[in-house]
């Protein structure tokens, strides 16, 4: 069976949820808050059990699954909160050990279906994998994964070789959370479902594109995850590669997840590999002092690129990436810059040459759509751009956050919105040469939008827009 196959496991639902990982940090942060929040709107049907080494009673996990649930800033509704934990068991044992896989096996009987979710280092894959097949666990049911898939190319493809000798590609649920991401959806639909968007929404009428994930915050608490991975690793390469592919891949022939992710990777396989001559990085002042962060360490906190797609869509179109730590804001968006029009032959005497249209889809901190337009204000001498801006979401709505989003989506066995290992590939292609011929790493100071070199990059286009805050 080939790695872009992976329509063959029929969409069964879950029989059972099992968590390899459940004391870590990303179940703390994310996975309890995310199954209280399916518990409560009725979307959990099967027993739940986590497996890590410490030796919790049950009373231990309910608490954990309490304090995990308040930290998110959840109130707990007790009747969901007993339904949740009702559902939920503990199995201490260590990863390496047989007699670990033996006891999961016991607890989850002869069920067809099981999912299966590491949220562990991913050192742990393999061993985990491997006690899982051995044991003859996976059976028609399902493997979720955490990033990273590798740290290059090269792993990458050792990383599948070791996964693929224990469970085929289809059964392998790759989790990348900007999938799970509402503005991800957003941007697809605005795309295709506007007949007003989608012909203009190429090289005929677009000059560039800026892709911006700004994070007002550092990695503090993190150095030790932090430094040996940087931002190219830890969100270019995966996040902001999806992003590119939602916002520039040719409408899918049809929804199956297929064909959904064939015209992701059709759109990756024209990405010209980057070159390191169009690459910035730089790093905040004061990272070198962080726990776990290493002496001297060159890591980079902020990545600026220009990709260029060499497809009939995007011909002549560069595409470019900043993301970066410590930055004044925190704000994720994808900003298309029109063409400027010719010469006005109007009569009337305006001054100003108007600036070139944009489309803002924002993704972060909330989701919604700008239109930067020329206008001519009647109270004014001369025409103005004007924005026109809706806000996708309701101040306070609360729509189900990534995490809820995917773990559904495992649990029902649509594997749309997780990556395949060809995807998976082509992004590490595409990064590859940065991570060979890194450029030197520029320092900047916190609360900038980075180091002056990213201006260079990107001068010849008008330079980075501001990002669309409120
Ligand atoms: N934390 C986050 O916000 C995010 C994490 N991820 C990914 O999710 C995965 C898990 O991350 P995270 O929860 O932070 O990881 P943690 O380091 O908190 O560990 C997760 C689980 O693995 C166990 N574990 C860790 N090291 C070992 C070891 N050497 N031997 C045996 N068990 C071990 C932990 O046990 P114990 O509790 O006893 O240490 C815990 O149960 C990683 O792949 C990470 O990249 C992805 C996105 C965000
Ligand atoms: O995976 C990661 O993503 C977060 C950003 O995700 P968001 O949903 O909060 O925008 C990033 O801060 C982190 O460094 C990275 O590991």
């Amino acid at each position: 069976m080939s790695v872009t196959d992976s329509t063959s496991v029929a969409a069964k639902p879950a029989e059972v949820f099992v968590i390899f990982g459940i004391s870590g940090d990303l179940a703390k942060v994310m996975t309890f808050h995310s199954l209280y929040r399916l518990e409560a709107r009725g979307l959990l049907d099967c027993p739940i059990i986590g497996v890590a080494v410490d030796k919790w009673s049950q009373d231990d996990l309910h608490e954990h699954a309490r304090v995990a649930i308040l930290s998110g800033g959840e109130k707990i509704d007790d009747e969901v909160f007993d339904r949740l934990t009702g559902r939920m068991s503990y199995i201490p044992g260590d990863f390496g050990d047989a007699d670990t896989y033996r006891r999961v096996g016991a607890a989850i009987g002869d069920v067809a279906t099981p999912v299966f979710y590491l949220e562990i280092p991913p050192f742990l894959f393999g061993t985990v994998i491997k006690g899982l097949a051995d044991a003859g666990l996976v059976r028609g049911g399902r493997v979720v994964v955490e990033k990273p898939f590798g740290h290059d190319l090269a792993s990458a493809k050792e990383l599948a070789d070791e996964l693929h000798r224990s469970v085929p590609e289809p059964q392998l649920f790759r989790i990348d959370h900007f999938l799970g991401k509402l503005g991800s959806d957003e941007l697809q639909y605005l795309r295709f479902a506007n007949t007003i968007l989608e012909p203009i929404w190429n090289r005929s009428f677009v000059e560039s594109v800026q892709l911006t994930m700004a994070e007002s915050f550092g990695v503090e608490d993190r150095g030790h995850f932090y430094d040996p991975v940087g931002a190219l690793r830890d969100v270019v390469v995966n996040h902001l590669m999806q992003l590119l592919s939602i916002g520039a891949m040719e409408a899918p022939a049809g929804p199956d997840p297929d064909t959904v992710k064939n015209a992701q990777v059709a759109l990756w396989k024209a990405v010209a590999t980057a070159d390191p001559a169009h690459y910035v990085r730089g790093q905040y002042d004061g990272y070198q002092q962080i726990a776990g962060v290493a002496a001297g360490s060159t890591t980079e906190t902020y990545a600026a690129l220009r990709l260029d797609i060499d497809n009939w869509r995007w011909s002549g179109v560069p595409f470019f990436i900043r993301t970066g730590k410590c930055l004044p804001l925190t704000q994720t968006e994808l900003r298309l810059v029109f063409r400027r029009p010719p010469r006005l032959g109007t009569q009337l005497p305006f001054h100003r040459a108007p600036e070139a249209n944009q489309i803002v889809i924002r993704l972060d901190p909330s989701t919604g759509v700008r239109f930067r337009l020329e206008a001519r204000p009647a109270d004014a001498p001369d025409p103005d751009t004007i924005t026109l801006d809706r806000e996708f979401a309701k101040e306070g709505a609360s729509a189900p956050a990534p995490y809820e989003v995917l773990l559904h989506a495992a649990l029902v066995g649509d594997s749309t919105r997780f990556t395949r290992q060809d995807g998976v590939e082509e992004t590490w292609r595409i990064m590859q040469p940065l991570l060979d011929a890194p450029s030197p790493v520029q320092p900047y100071a916190k609360g900038s939008m980075g180091p002056a070199a990213a201006d260079q990059l990107i001068a010849e286009f008008g330079g980075w827009h501001k990002p669309w805050s409120n």
